[in-house]
């Protein structure tokens, strides 16, 4: 492994375009090799970082603007729908105020984590899945009461002093809205791409907007959105109701030139089962609301396959301009 110090002028088109190679045409070629992007001398702006992490195959966000939508929910749920697919996935806590894998991955009272030789640490596993969280780290009544280059370096070292060894996928689950910790995951992390998640209603899909905005100006790809809590269907009757609303965030997607990944229904196990760390997908697999989060998991494979693809396509030649 070599280090390689990169120095160019920050607003220089140059800067932009090794940003760009680095964030969406590069990241096999750079997948054993640390690349610093840092400002020129003579410039205010602040350092750009963006280092692969070794071993790593691809990093996906699971993000919503709004709160309280189920994203949490879903990126468990995906990461377990991945793991279906025979693939290797970490799950990577990003809300490190308000962590929710600990309890939703059953992990809450299991003991802190390990280090390893290398001053690594240990994530903890269940169902199959490496996972990383604040929430392990410190006693649950604790207050974290942090300045925003704190968030910065904490998540720094979730995400790179963590012995993730072989991951096909790790699935990053961001805390809401468009703050610091979603700015140092676009801007330092080599994501592949960005899962939206929102509810059907109105005020949730203009939350969308500005999320595929964000993610757009940051030069994240977009895997496409999925809608939760789509509608209900009555255990009784079995009437579909679309509590908040009808194929709104479809026609989001749409308008929006992103892909529809699908939809959950809202329903009583799945907020159960979600609640006491029994995800769905792993303890009802056979059940429709698993299926629905297999499928979602299958499509964001595809877009995964197609972003790779395009990548090793251009790949064949590293072409950076250094200044
Ligand atoms: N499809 C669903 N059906 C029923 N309940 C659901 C569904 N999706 C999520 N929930 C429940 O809704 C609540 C909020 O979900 P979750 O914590 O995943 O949301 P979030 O968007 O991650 O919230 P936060 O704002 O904390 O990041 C949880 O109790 C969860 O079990």
């Amino acid at each position: 492994m070599f280090k390689k110090l990169i120095t160019t002028p920050f607003f220089s088109p140059n800067k932009q375009f090794i940003t760009f190679q680095l964030e969406s045409g590069k990241r096999n070629y750079f997948s054993n090799n640390k690349i610093q992007l840092h400002g020129g001398s003579g410039h205010r702006q602040p350092q750009v970082t963006k280092v692969a992490i070794e071993g790593i195959k691809n990093i996906i966000a699971v993000s919503s603007a709004k709160g309280g939508v189920g994203k949490s929910t879903c990126a468990v749920n995906i990461a377990l729908g991945l793991s279906s697919h025979n693939l290797s996935v970490g799950l990577l806590d990003v809300d490190v105020f308000g962590p929710s894998i600990p309890l939703m991955m059953d992990l809450k009272n299991h003991e802190k984590p390990f280090t390893n030789e290398l001053n690594q640490m240990i994530p903890l596993q269940n169902y199959g899945i490496k996972c990383m969280s604040m929430g392990f780290l410190v006693n649950e009544d604790d207050p974290i009461i942090w300045r925003g280059p704190m968030v910065g370096s904490a998540l720094e070292k979730l995400l790179r002093q963590t012995d993730w060894g072989h991951l096909d996928v790790l699935v990053c689950d961001l805390p809401p809205g468009t703050g610091d910790a979603i700015l140092t995951m676009c801007q330092r992390v080599p994501l592949t791409g960005a899962v939206i998640v929102s509810t059907p209603q109105d005020v949730a899909l203009a939350d969308v907007v500005r999320g595929v905005n964000m993610f757009k100006k940051v030069e994240v790809p977009i895997l496409g959105l999925v809608e939760n809590m789509s509608y209900f269907n009555c255990p009784h009757c079995n009437e579909s109701t679309h509590i908040f609303g009808n194929e709104g965030a479809k026609n989001t997607a749409k308008k929006m030139g992103i892909n529809f990944l699908g939809d959950v229904p809202i329903h009583l196990q799945i907020r159960e089962t979600s609640d006491s760390g029994k995800p769905i997908t792993v303890t009802q697999p056979d059940s429709p609301q698993a299926k629905n989060y297999k499928d979602i998991s299958k499509e964001i494979i595809k877009q995964l396959e197609i972003i790779n693809n395009d990548e090793n396509k251009d790949n064949k030649e590293p072409n950076i301009i250094i200044t």
